[in-house]
């Protein structure tokens, strides 16, 4: 059995090579003599699996891609093919909620605001959008979701329509890239609909590029200067390089790169592959493959109701990740897509908040824990 793997899967070694022949392989094209004889392709989100790939791959009985976003498989093709497929729903949700809270704290975006008591829309209430919303409410926001596919089911959230975005001071994206069915979300934000958020609204994207238009979003920010957080880029690792001088904060669709959600993705794929083809052999956990380490946080004696709640959360969440370091290396290397596609492949180690370990005087445990950092006692 051969398991091709992107050399950016971590842990794969670990987790695969008791099983079979490992190969690796860099960049976005699998090389034709890995494909020639793949039985399994552990791909990224950077590897379009298609009709071409799957020409070359005569024995491929499996593909699995260690991201949530599954838009860059074919997947009619595989099922026609008869080739099991996988993703890794959920693996990297809490990287990019911590993205999208470290970069609110930014001064840069946070323009001297104090975020408690204001309004954050989340567009697409699954995963990564639930995981932004338990973090901005921690931080003292209100939070309410757009998700039609989920509004009137059992979920006793806030739900409304996209037109909330009107009366928003922080939109972020956590959709699917989607061209059909009823609620398509190519270009879901176009002229109009960036047309009627205020301007001092904080957008951001985190999700897929072309869910915003970004030549209409070009021409908006052409006319008037808005705050605008763009971690994906329409026809990436091509960028609109007009358009990044004028977002606030820019970066190469890192948002969902911390270490331990990409070991989450690889470990998510082992799974299936375990319960699928090799159930007989010992099950390797996850925490043997996660980092275990932590920092001292110090004693953390804050409370929501402290005048500087929002400063103290900031300092302390920008002492793990803080986008801005992200943004200077992706103004300055990642504007081709040789550059986009490097800053990706070598990213440093990120790690999530939950390596800082607080112990609380005055304690509001709940809080802190919903931020992501570990409370002592956990
Ligand atoms: N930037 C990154 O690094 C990064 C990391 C992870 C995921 N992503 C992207 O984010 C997307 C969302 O991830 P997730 O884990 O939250 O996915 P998910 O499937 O858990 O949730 C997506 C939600 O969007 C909702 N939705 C679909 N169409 C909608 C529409 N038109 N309007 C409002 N809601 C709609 C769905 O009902 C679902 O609840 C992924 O598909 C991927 O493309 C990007
Ligand atoms: O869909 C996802 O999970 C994310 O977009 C993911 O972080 C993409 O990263 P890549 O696989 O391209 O490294």
């Amino acid at each position: 059995m051969n398991i091709v793997i992107d050399e950016n899967l971590p842990a794969a070694q670990t987790l695969f090579s008791g099983w079979a022949n490992v190969e690796y392989f860099s960049g976005r094209d699998v090389p034709e003599r890995l494909l020639a004889h793949a039985d399994v392709l552990l791909v990224r989100s950077i590897t379009g699996v298609g009709q071409p790939v799957l020409e070359r791959a005569p024995n491929l009985k499996f593909v699995g891609t260690a991201t949530i976003g599954i838009d860059h498989l074919d997947t009619e093709a595989l099922s026609a093919r008869g080739i099991e497929y996988a993703n890794a729903p959920g693996c990297n949700a809490i990287s990019v909620a911590e993205y999208v809270l470290a970069a609110i704290l930014t001064p840069e975006v946070r323009q001297g605001r104090d975020w408690r008591g204001k309004k954050a829309i989340i567009i697409g209430a699954g995963n990564t959008g639930s995981s932004t919303g338990r973090k901005l409410t921690a931080l003292g926001m209100n939070v309410c979701y757009v998700d039609p596919f989920l509004e009137g089911g059992h979920d006793s959230r806030c739900f409304g329509p996209l037109s909330m975005i009107e009366n928003a001071d922080v939109v972020s994206l956590h959709v699917p890239l989607t061209e059909s069915g009823p609620y398509p979300t190519y270009h879901l934000f176009n002229e109009a609909v960036l047309a009627s958020l205020r301007p001092d609204t904080v957008l951001i994207n985190a999700s897929r590029g072309a869910v915003i238009d970004n030549h209409a979003l070009l021409n908006l920010l052409t006319q008037e200067r808005r705050t605008v957080v763009l971690d994906v880029w329409e026809g990436e690792p091509h960028v609109n390089e007009a358009l990044v001088p004028l977002v606030t904060l820019a970066t190469p669709h890192i948002a969902g790169h911390s270490i331990e959600g990409k070991i989450r993705g690889t470990y998510a794929l082992y799974d299936v592959l375990h319960a699928q083809l090799f159930p007989d052999t010992p099950e390797i956990p996850l925490q043997q493959v996660l980092p275990s380490d932590g920092i001292d946080g110090g004693c953390w004696a804050l409370t929501e109701q402290d005048n500087d709640y929002v400063d103290q959360v900031a300092k302390l969440v920008h002492q793990v990740y803080d986008p801005r370091v992200d943004d200077r290396a992706f103004r300055e290397h990642g504007l081709t897509a040789e550059g986009f596609d490097d800053l990706r492949r070598r990213y440093h180690t990120r790690r999530e908040l939950s390596v800082v370990r607080l112990s609380t005087e005055q304690i509001d445990c709940g809080r802190i824990r919903a931020l992501g950092f570990t409370v002592e006692s956990d």
